[in-house]
């Protein structure tokens, strides 16, 4: 076997191994995709639990198998759910994962990612390129909750935005994940830079938290790095396969659809990464 296909076949694996276990995956997310987010989990064999009172959120994490928390649309209540179960999961060595929505666009939404990290240790931090580069203390040019044209990924700023990832998953002891049409994933030794993906992944709303629900999917299998991988391969693959529709409404139905049915074999023959 070669490397990649060493790889590939981990993947796979990962994949297969949360089809039919309906792992209980508890996301506290916002309301303007949490229902795509509920579909991504059942879609790719898990259980989701959206759960986000605040006299309830630490049971229902300390029986989940991961957690997901999403910055997008931040409430008070939410704010505090999102530091209780954060918590749990750490004590619990729980798998987790943090979507940096919007720190790139509001001080309190940074000021609180930066005490969610230091305090609950998630083991992915993902974000677009203005939402990393802002928690990294670096000036950011964020669209509200989109990436700025100046952040965005390119051959002439790879290596420099791969070092500041490094850094950052060192120092956080978190896998880091920056998407966009280039997605870059590091633990700080590994890191895979992902060219799959199209257009019309940004152009509806919730894809990054679609993302970080099928990390918190995926995470549940204990192997943090590789199931990051696969979940943003198999978003930017799906995309990919959906792009032929009419529209942007019908667009969202495939994307769940394709999550639902895509084949190893398809993941093979399109999957599109390189490892540095
Ligand atoms: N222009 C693009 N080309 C290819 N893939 C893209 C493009 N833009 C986004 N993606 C893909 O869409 C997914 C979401 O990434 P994005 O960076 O848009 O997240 P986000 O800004 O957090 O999204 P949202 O605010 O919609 O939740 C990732 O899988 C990424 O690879
Ligand atoms: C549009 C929007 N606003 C806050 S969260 C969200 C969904 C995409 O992140």
């Amino acid at each position: 076997m070669t490397n990649q296909e060493r790889t590939i076949d981990n993947l796979l694996q990962i994949k297969q191994s949360i089809k039919f276990k309906k792992n209980l995956i508890h996301c506290i997310t916002n309301p303007i995709s949490i229902n795509d987010c509920a579909n991504m989990v059942l879609a790719v064999g898990a259980k989701p639990i959206m759960a986000e009172h605040p006299l309830e959120v630490s049971e229902i994490t300390a029986v989940s198998k991961s957690l997901g928390v999403n910055l997008g649309n931040i409430t008070d209540n939410r704010m505090k759910s999102m530091l209780i179960s954060g918590k749990i999961a750490f004590e619990k060595k729980i798998p987790q994962v943090i979507d940096l929505v919007g720190v790139g666009c509001s001080k309190l939404r940074l000021d609180y990612a930066r005490k969610y990290i230091s305090e609950c240790h998630p083991s992915v931090i993902k974000g677009n390129m203005s939402e990393i580069k802002a928690i990294c203390g670096i000036k950011s040019n964020s669209k509200g909750i989109d990436v700025g044209a100046c952040d965005i990924v390119t051959e002439q700023n790879s290596n420099e935005i791969i070092e500041l990832l490094k850094a950052l998953s060192i120092q956080t002891d978190s896998v880091i994940a920056a998407t966009g049409a280039v997605d870059i994933i590091t633990n700080g030794t590994h890191t895979y830079l992902i060219t799959n993906g199209c257009e019309m992944l940004s152009m509806i709303t919730g894809t990054g938290c679609m993302l970080t629900a099928l990390i918190a999917s995926y995470i549940s299998s204990g192997n943090i790095l590789d199931a990051t991988v696969l979940a943003i391969t198999l978003m930017g693959i799906c995309g990919e396969l959906s792009q032929h529709v009419k529209g942007t409404g019908s667009f969202r139905t495939e994307l769940i659809d394709n999550m639902f049915s895509i084949s190893d074999d398809m993941i093979i023959k399109k999957i599109r990464y390189k490892l540095k």
